[in-house]
């Protein structure tokens, strides 16, 4: 704690709710830099207690919440994007000290989570109903009311930016929410919470962190009446199984194990370069839409392959992510470290041929952190555990291919739907491509860019339900129809 840093850690780490911040009942534990495993100090665990009390204060500020005027609730909106854009660069910090990712991305972060807090505050007049021609004497129509208390349970590659973009949506459509931090890094979150304390009524916003006892006490809760979850396709299953029994709605946006096609006729640097840029080195790998399987064809595949560890070579260097030059992060944990590790070995042995990385980086001053240089697997196979398993860390899997048909297979061999990038000059085999590719979110000629209004979500086992669009801020409405005789 007695380390200088560029700015102040956050000095209180309590449960904040109902307005004020609350010491947590589920006691503290420890965070740390990944990076340099520097103690980053206390952070409140929440438990099942805990998770009540923030309940009843967001179900108490509902009351109210849900019949304040639209324009009032999006102004409360606006105010908050605004103070994310005064505060960009030491939310950023506190992001990359404690997630691993460089402080330059985390500071663009906020920007963007600001902008969709923008994006969301216009639609509040949207979540409009309709009515039924019915004929004299007779009016039908329906309104689209707000669920009441929902939850927002993040992951950890954008700390930030989650709690702070996706709180908008549910707030702008009337409903009171309960964040919960990522577990392995949730600082910002903490001075999240004194950013927005008075900008939103008490209760309207709360802001909790601990582990998975929070989150299944948030999903248990017979007063949250919605769920959404970024996070593993396993925890959106268990989430799922929990829903159930309270018949609760959830929306899920999980992992993936993204394909990247790079066709004979692509303009072929353009190519390369998105190749290399979808796989999110600067993460460390660590994004759910990153592109981890490239499909190239084999009339290309030496050069690909050559060109690309070109680039990486150009483009990444492991460095300290609260560094502004840092182009590539860590890993989170020792635990996402070693599942990577994991999975570069089991590449080696199931007869994988490493092309670049696979390694620490060399510098000294890493040597402490959870950092794996950009790693590059060619002849990869649809039998391996590299092809088949979401790694989340940075290794690319390139894998050859000869005809459309057995590249289809392979694409959409996998429970996974999420993202797909398609390079092609041919535009009747770019929309073919795009119309037959099992994934949520296409590319053509493009890579890892998100689109406001846009909708992002998964097919298959990467998800339920869309945000970023219209839909998102719907989907935190349900419809009542009203049939009057008059
Ligand atoms: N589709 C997307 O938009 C998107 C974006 C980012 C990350 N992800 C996915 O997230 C994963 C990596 O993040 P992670 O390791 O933090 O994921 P995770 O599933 O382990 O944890 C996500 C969150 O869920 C909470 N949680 C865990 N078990 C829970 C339970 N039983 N009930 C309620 N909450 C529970 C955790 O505390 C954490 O806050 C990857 O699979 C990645 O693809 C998806």
């Amino acid at each position: 704690m007695h380390t200088e840093h560029a700015y102040a850690l956050p000095e209180c780490r309590n449960l904040f709710y109902g307005g004020r911040f609350h010491v947590p009942q589920g006691g503290y534990g420890r965070t740390l830099n990944p990076a340099t495993q520097e103690d980053l100090g206390p952070v409140s665990n929440a438990n099942a207690a805990d998770v009540d009390a923030a309940v009843q204060a967001a179900h108490l500020a509902f009351q109210s919440w849900r019949h304040t005027k639209p324009a009032v609730r999006a102004a409360a909106l606006r105010e908050f994007g605004n103070r994310l854009r005064t505060h960009a660069e030491e939310l950023g910090f506190l992001d990359a000290i404690n997630c691993g990712n460089p402080v330059r991305e985390m500071a663009a972060d906020v920007h963007f989570a600001a902008t969709q807090v923008d994006y969301f505050a216009g639609l509040v007049h949207e979540a409009k109903g309709d009515t039924l021609p019915m004929g004299d004497g007779v009016l039908n129509y329906s309104v689209r009311e707000p669920y009441g208390v929902v939850a927002r349970i993040v992951a950890y590659n954008h700390p930030l930016m989650f709690l702070a973009a996706k709180l908008a949506a549910a707030v702008a459509a009337g409903n009171t929410v309960i964040l919960k931090a990522a577990t392995q890094a949730p600082l910002s979150a903490y001075r999240l919470a004194t950013l927005l304390q008075d900008v939103f009524p008490p209760g309207v916003v709360n802001v909790l962190s601990g582990d998975t006892p929070c989150g299944q006490a948030l999903v248990d809760h017979p007063l949250v009446k919605k769920v959404s979850l970024i996070g593993s396709t396993a925890t959106g299953k268990s989430i799922l199984r929990s829903a159930a029994e309270k018949v609760m709605p959830v929306s899920l946006e999980l992992g993936g194990k993204n394909p990247l096609i790079i066709c004979p006729e692509a303009d072929m640097d353009k190519a390369i370069e998105g190749a290399v840029k979808g796989m999110n080195f600067t993460w460390a790998g660590q994004s759910c839409g990153s592109t981890s399987r490239c499909f190239v064809h084999r009339s290309v595949y030496d050069r690909v392959i050559k060109e690309m560890v070109q680039k990486i070579s150009q483009l990444y260097r492991c460095g300290l992510p609260t560094d502004p030059a840092t182009t590539m992060g860590c890993l989170v944990s020792k635990a996402q470290y070693e599942k990577v590790m994991s999975f570069i070995d089991s590449a080696h042995k199931e007869g994988a041929r490493l092309v670049c990385g696979g390694v620490r980086p060399s510098d000294k001053a890493l040597d402490n952190g959870w950092f794996v240089t950009a790693t590059v697997f060619a002849d990869v196979t649809p039998a391996m555990r590299l092809f088949r398993e979401e790694v989340f860390g940075p290794v690319l899997a390139v894998i050859p291919w000869d005809e459309e048909e057995d590249l289809l297979r392979m694409v959409n061999g996998l429970d996974f739907g999420l993202t797909a990038s398609i390079w092609t000059k041919d535009l009747a085999r770019a929309h073919r491509l795009a119309s037959r590719v099992e994934s949520g979110y296409v590319w053509i000629n493009h890579v890892s860019a998100h689109f406001i209004g846009a909708d992002f979500g998964g097919y298959k086992q990467s998800g339920l339900g869309r945000e970023e669009g219209v839909s998102e801020l719907l989907a935190w409405t349900q419809t009542k129809n009203v049939h009057v005789v008059l």
